[in-house]
Order: C-alpha cells, then structure tokens, then sequence
C-alpha cells in the first residue's frame, strides 16, 4: 500500500504498460489519497482515488509504477536470477526507463558520445596532415599546417569538454535508480516478517543497503561512460589505421585489445571470489562491532569489553588476510594490463617504423598510429579499473536480490480494519503456535475482547504472554486455531490497516535520535504540531518538556537529553494517545518503574484506554486489577480467567499469586 499524506497536496505520475490497454494517464496534480491494491512487485491492480473524487482509476492486470513528491515507491522489474552482467543490464535498463527522461537524456548523451569521440580521433589526424605537409615542403611556412597543429591540440579540449557534459546529461540517471533501489530495499526489508530480522544482523544489512546503491551507479557509470564508449572508439581506430596507415596495424591494435580485455576479466573473476569472501568477512566484522556498541550497557555489565575486542579482532584478521589476497590478484592484473598494452604499441610503432623507412608510409602515418594509440590506451586503463569495479558491484547485488527475493512470511490480506472509531472487538479460538518445531508455546489458547472492554494476561515467566501480543500484532502466524479483530481474520486483514488501528505501549519504549517533536509525532507522523502537543498534555508530559533546554526541539538520545524511565513511558503513551488506536496493548508498560512513577503513569493510561478495547501484559497484579476480564496463564493455556474479585474469591493459582504479592508489598513496607 502507497498512501500518500492526506493534508499534503501530492504530485502523482501513473505510468501504465502499454499492453495494460490504459494507455499513459495524465499528469494528475491535487490532493490525494493513493492506494495500490496489489503487493507493488508486479502489482496486478491499482487504484486511484482523489479525495474530491473527481478522478478514480482502475487498472486491472497492469504493471504500474507510482511515484509521489512525498512518498517514492515505484515498483521495481522483476529480479534476475543472477547477478551476471547479461541478466543486471536488461533489469537496470527496466529500473532506468521508469525515468521519463530517459529517452531524451539518452538520445542527447549518444550524440555528444559520437561527438566527443570524432573530436578526440580528429586530434591525431589533423596532426597527420600538418605532419605530412611540412615533411613536403619543410622550408616553406605552411599555413594550413599550422592551423592543423592547432586544431589538433584543440580537439582534446572539444572532446572532454563533451564528454563531460555527456556525464552531466547523463549521471543523473544512474542517481535516480540507484536512489530507486535503495527506497525500494529498505521498504523491502522493513515489511519482512520479524523472523527475517531476528536473523539478520543490522549492521551486515545496512551496508547491503548501503552498496546496493553505489553497485547501480557504479554499473551505470562502467558500461554506459566507458564499455560502450571504448568500443565505439576501438572500432573508429580500427576502421582509421586499416584506412589510413595499414591493416596489420590495425589487427594488432584489435589483438591487443583483446588480450587486454581477456587478462582482465580472467584475473578479475578470480579477484571477484577473493572479493566475496572479503565482503563477508566484513560484514561479520562490522555486524559484531555494531552489536557490542548498541549493547555497550550489557557488554559493561559483564566487563566483557575485552571478549568483543578479542572477536572483533579475530574477525579483522581474517579480513585482512582475504583483502591481501585481493590486493596480490590486483597487483597481478594491474602488471599484467600494462605489458600487453606496452607489448601492443612497441609492435605498432615498430611496423609503422620499419613502414616509414621502407617508403611505404609517410612519417605523419606513423604519427597518426602513434596518437590513436594513445587516444585509446587512456580510455583502456581505466577500463580494467571500472571491470574491476563492476565485478564488485555484482557481487554487492547479489546480496541485494537475495533480499529482494525474499518474501514475507505470512502473506498480507486485502479486508481493510477500520482504524477509527469504537473499541475493537477481540477473538482468540484454540490459539496453538510454536517458535521452533522443538517445543509449543502456545497449547490452544482462547480469549475474548468486547469492544471497550480492558483484559489482562498474567502468569508466570514464560507461560506466552508476550506471544500472545505477538500474534495479535500479527508479527507471526498462528500454528492452528485463529485470532480475530471486529470478526475478521487476522490473516485476513491487510497489515497496514491492523497496524493502524493497534498501539502498542512497550516495556521499553526507544526512542530516536531526533527531537521530542519528532519522537511523539512517531505515533501519526502527519499530526500537526498542535495535536502532538495536545498528545503530550494527555500523557501528562507537557510540564517536563518545557523544561527541557529547547523545549519540544530537544534532541533525545546519544549527545543529547536522556530520558528518564516514567518520561519515555510517557512518550510512548503521547504516541498512542496521538494514533488514538481502537486496541491498545500494554506489555509490562509499567513494570521497570518505581511505585510512584508507576502509579502516575497508570493514570495516564487509564485516560488513554478510555473507550478503546486493551489488552494487558503485567506481572504486578496490583496493576491490572481493575480490568474487566483477567486471564491467568500458565505454560502455553489459560488456567483461569475472571474479574480480580472473582479470581481472589475462587482461592486458585491468582489468589495465591495475589496472597505472595501482597506480602512481598508489605515486607518491603516493614524495611522501608
Ligand atoms: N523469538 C523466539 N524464538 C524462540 N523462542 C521464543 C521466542 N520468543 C519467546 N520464546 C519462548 O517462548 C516462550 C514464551 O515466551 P513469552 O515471551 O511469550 O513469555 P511471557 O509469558 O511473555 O514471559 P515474560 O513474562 O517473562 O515476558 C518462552 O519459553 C520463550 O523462551
């Protein structure tokens, strides 16, 4: 789903395959809300509606790709099933033609390529004739000579000057889809399941996303500033010498440029396998580091910063001792680069020598053998750089469509949740689920919700409280049995209207690096400043804001303010308060706080919860006391399930639960 910000006003550009039978839509400019009601990867339908609904649009089976000021995702071509150039190109050539100016940047780029290229072949033969007609008649100031001298030193400057601006034409495309492949990638990876992300390392995930982008400008600027050229210019000196100096001259020039292609893509293929394994270890390597950082708390605790120095180092070593090989197959291909190339112009000017003395050519013929040598060995050095380049690049892509390809576990529904109005009504049939195949953790678990009503799970440590919370998050499916919302499904409903209507209030609320403003405003990004204050007065956060050093425009997190534990509740409660959800979830909210914290927070959920259907995690029965319905849980079932007085009176596992509470609470009292 695509939706653009409804207060905004948003420029949408449909573009429709031809085959779709919908040929290209106008350009639409107005508010609007825009919805794709297919998965974006290949979407089969779509739809759009403005909000003064002058305009609906439907395309069925069609292939669309939309792209708003305010919210890119444009849908991505099919991925390859390699990462080989043959199967990269056609699919970077797809990303690209998305680009309405393509075509013209394209077109414009071709003509200052030819160009650019006849300027710098024009150089070594105006040198030619100057050459030729002072060596006829030395003696005499030749005028047109001079003017060839000088017209050939000025075609270098013609030549780069326009194949600059062919760069500058045409740069902007390889940015553009790169840019693409990145927005595209970490939406990607943001709506896979947490399974995925459990597994997955944030710190080996950022660099993908991270090279995902170079490699596409890197392969954009290797084939279309320099493969392409290169050859252009290869056949143009070869149609030259063959013409103008001799045809084995021009054999030559093609078998070493043969042999120069060929030695670098053997030895780079071999670099290519040193290169993966390089990647993977530093992937390793960074993914340990950014661990041991991002838990620097629980590494001091432990005094084990010495233990991840020592894995760290470990893992380096290993890198290094890849990269070195890297370096050698890069040493050889380099040493190896620059024989060939001496080999070829040695042979060239040897033949076009021994031609001049023999009186079948003219010295300007050896000149002119000499500087389209050279005008295509500048072109050819950089050529083994840039194949070196893509190589990586394709390697750095092949993690990219590995992710590209992975897809979400649990399928996402079409039935739209309503995300506003009364509280939602909650179903649990025979709930049975279980992280690994070794040991269930849910044994058939049945709950209920009215719309309004507040439940509470408690239990032991353990017992699947939180998985619980999981599965009506729909962050995993269900083994067996079903968890309904208003009598849908969940695995029904799409994912984004069920996020939408749910909040969750967490035992650890983290928050940005970013501004206060922003970290409440995390709960509906659009709200206006006013609503977000609004919010923050409900949670009762307001006061202590003001007295933070810039107000709302504080900065939280690393060189900035912390927060303390009730504050950051309370942030988390402003959120919901600002997503006015129709559940809302409070897993442990309260349970890292001191009583008194504890209690003042409680209040603001309580205001919070209001009219809206909640659903309870707790340990501190004292907490959950007042809910309408308590469910008591224990390994994997309910074992009971009523209102507190009813649970006391019935003298099971919560009355005694309840009984050891409250005499813990009363032996601290004594302490105290
Ligand atoms: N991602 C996971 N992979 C494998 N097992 C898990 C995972 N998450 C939780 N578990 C296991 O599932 C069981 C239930 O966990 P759950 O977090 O639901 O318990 P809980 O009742 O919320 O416990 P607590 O009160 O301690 O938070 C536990 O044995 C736990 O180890």
């Amino acid at each position: 789903n695509c939706v653009g910000p409804s207060a905004a006003p948003v420029t949408v550009r449909l573009q429709v395959c031809r085959h779709s039978g919908l040929r290209r839509l106008s350009l639409l400019k107005a508010r609007c809300r825009l919805r794709i009601a297919a998965p974006y990867y290949g979407c089969r339908a779509a739809s759009l509606s403005l909000s003064r609904g002058r305009f609906v649009c439907r395309a069925a089976a069609a292939a669309v790709a939309v792209e708003s000021d305010a919210n890119v995702k444009t849908a991505l071509p099919t991925i390859p099933s390699e990462a080989t150039l043959a199967k990269v190109l056609p699919y970077l050539w797809r990303l690209a033609s998305s680009d309405t100016t393509l075509r013209w940047r394209l077109g414009v780029a071709l003509i200052l390529l030819v160009a650019s290229k006849a300027a710098g072949l024009a150089g070594p033969i105006l040198f030619k004739q100057a050459m030729d007609e002072l060596a006829q008649s030395p003696l005499r100031v030749a005028k047109p000579a001079l003017v060839a001298l000088v017209c050939a030193a000025l075609s270098k400057a013609v030549s780069s000057a326009l194949n600059e601006t062919r760069y500058i034409i045409f740069a902007p495309l390889g940015q553009i889809t790169g840019r693409r492949v990145g927005v595209q990638l970490l939406d990607h990876i943001l709506r896979l399941d947490l399974t995925f992300h459990l597994e997955r390392k944030t710190g080996a995930l950022s660099r993908i996303l991270d090279r995902a982008q170079r490699s596409v400008v890197n392969i954009f600027r290797a084939v279309v500033f320099t493969f392409v050229p290169t050859f252009v210019e290869l056949i143009l000196v070869c149609g030259l010498l063959a013409t103008q100096v001799s045809g084995t001259i021009a054999a030559i020039v093609a078998l070493t440029f043969a042999a120069y292609v060929t030695w670098t893509v053997h030895i780079t293929s071999r670099a290519a396998e040193s290169r993966k394994e390089v990647n993977k270890l530093e992937n390793l390597a960074t993914g340990k580091a950014v661990d041991a950082l991002l838990n620097y708390e629980t590494v001091v605790q432990f005094n084990n910063q010495s233990l991840e120095v020592e894995q760290y180092n470990k893992l380096l070593q290993g890198y290094q001792s890849a990269s070195l090989q890297a370096e050698r197959l890069s040493a050889a291909l380099n040493a190896g680069q620059a024989i060939i190339l001496s080999i070829g112009i040695a042979a060239v000017m040897a033949l076009a020598g021994l031609k001049v003395a023999r009186g079948l050519s003219t010295v300007g013929d050896l000149v002119l053998a000499n500087g389209l040598i050279l005008q295509l060995s500048g072109p050819l050095q950089f050529l083994g750089f840039l194949y070196r380049d893509l190589r990586q690049s394709l390697v750095d892509l092949e993690s990219l469509f590995t992710i590209l390809s992975t897809q979400p576990l649990l399928k996402d529904g079409t039935v739209e949740l309503e995300h506003v109005g009364r509280g939602a009504k909650v179903r649990a049939r025979d709930l049975r689920f279980s992280y690994t195949s070794s040991r269930e953790v849910l044994l058939g678990v049945n709950l209920r919700a009215d719309p309004g009503e507040s439940i509470a799970l408690v239990g032991a440590s353990g017992s699947g409280k939180s998985t619980i919370v999981k599965l009506l998050l729909r962050l995993y499916d269900p083994d067996s049995g079903s968890l309904f919302l208003d009598d849908h499904d969940l695995r029904s409903l799409s994912q984004d209207s069920l996020r939408s209507a749910v909040a969750v209030v967490p035992q650890d609320t983290i928050l940005f690096n970013d501004t206060i403003m922003y970290n409440i405003a995390y709960g509906r990004p659009n709200a206006t400043q006013e609503q977000v204050i609004q919010a923050a007065k409900q949670a009762r956060l307001h006061d202590a804001v003001l007295r933070m050093p810039d107000g709302y425009l504080t900065m939280v997190g690393e060189r900035g303010l912390k927060l303390s534990g009730g504050e950051k509740q309370r942030v988390a409660i402003a959120r919901a308060f600002l997503k006015s959800p129709r559940l809302l979830i409070c897993d442990e909210a309260t349970s890292a706080l001191d009583s008194g914290t504890e209690a003042a927070i409680l209040k603001s959920l309580k205001e919070l919860a209001a009219g809206r259907t909640c659903v309870f995690v707790a340990h501190r029965l004292s907490t959950i006391m007042h809910c309408d319905r308590i469910l008591v849980m224990d390994a994997g079932v309910v074992v009971e399930e009523g209102t507190h007085q009813e649970l006391v009176a019935k003298g099971g596992r919560y009355a005694h639960m309840w009984a050891l509470q409250e005499s813990e609470e009363s032996k601290k009292t004594v302490k105290i």
